[in-house]
């Protein structure tokens, strides 16, 4: 069984993929200094609870946090006996192609996201993720990546109102009954609601633009389905489109011998 573990700078995702479908799959947050004795802790009481035999024989790691590789790479190998695949380094394959600048390191997360929207879409989409950032990423007709769009996530928008202005509180993201807010937290859903939803609009349609062909639009992270609400902005949501393209990714090494 494989274990694919995709981690954000706010949570880390682990799943369990039997070969057909991921048959568990847990969630804690992102903290680099937890240790590799302290995961399996962790995982084994998960997969107790569940009755899963804990026979994984291969690891797939995306992080986007550099610092909790290593010890996710120690608890594959000392408590699974196998070498992690970690998407981004050299001896990880990518199916597709990357098209960007010479010395740069595109987020782990963002390449898998492409990876999982082309194999199930096809090529000429854009890939919206609601995580920490709210990242765009753009996949070409053959199925490259080609480049995208980094801008502040929903939460980490409403946090950075809450530390800088002494009278603003913290608030959760949920869609406003009114533009118009009559009280401050009514005023600040709105602000980030509304103005995510323009933002959403004007990157994507810009994005089209420039590139002057029709594209499909993919959207995953937690928030997808509350930003889908408003409006029709994406074609499809797609909860575990990282987690798929972690499989993608995997087969695609496994068959390379
Ligand atoms: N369903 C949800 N409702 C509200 N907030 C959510 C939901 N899902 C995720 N979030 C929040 O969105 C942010 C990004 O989450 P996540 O996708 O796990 O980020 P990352 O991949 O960067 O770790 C976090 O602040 C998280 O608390
Ligand atoms: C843009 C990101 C911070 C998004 O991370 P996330 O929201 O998933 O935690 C991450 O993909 C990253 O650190 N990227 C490196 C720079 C780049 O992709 O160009
Ligand atoms: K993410």
């Amino acid at each position: 069984m494989l274990l694919a573990i995709d981690c954000g700078n706010t949570n880390t995702v682990f799943s369990i993929w039997d070969g057909d479908s991921f048959i568990a799959t847990w969630r804690t947050s992102t903290e680099h200094q937890r240790t590799a004795d302290q995961y399996y802790v962790w995982l084994s009481t998960l997969m107790n609870l569940k009755g899963i035999q804990p026979d994984i024989t291969d690891v797939i790691i995306s992080s986007t946090v550099p610092r909790v590789v290593f010890n996710l790479r120690v608890l594959s190998d000392r408590y699974f006996g196998t070498r992690p695949y970690v998407v981004g380094r050299p001896d990880c394959a990518l199916p597709v192609d990357v098209r960007v600048d010479t010395g740069t390191q595109v987020g782990p997360d963002r390449l898998v996201n492409t990876v999982a929207g082309y194999d199930l879409y096809g090529g000429d989409i854009i890939v919206v993720d609601f995580g920490t950032a709210t990242t765009f990423d753009v996949v070409e007709a053959d199925g490259a990546y080609v480049g995208g769009v980094i801008a502040p996530g929903v939460n980490l928008s409403l946090q950075a109102l809450h530390e800088a202005a002494a009278a603003l509180p913290h608030v959760d993201i949920s869609r406003p009954q009114a533009v118009v807010g009559t009280n401050t937290v009514a005023c600040m859903q709105s602000g980030i609601f509304w103005g995510y939803v323009g933002l959403v609009k004007e990157i994507c349609q810009r994005i089209k633009a420039e590139r002057d062909r029709p594209m499909k639009i993919i959207s995953t992270g937690g928030l997808a389905p509350l930003f889908q609400q408003s409006d029709v902005l994406f074609d499809d949501v797609q909860d575990d489109l990282t987690m798929h393209g972690l499989t993608v990714i995997y087969r695609h090494n496994t068959k390379q011998g």
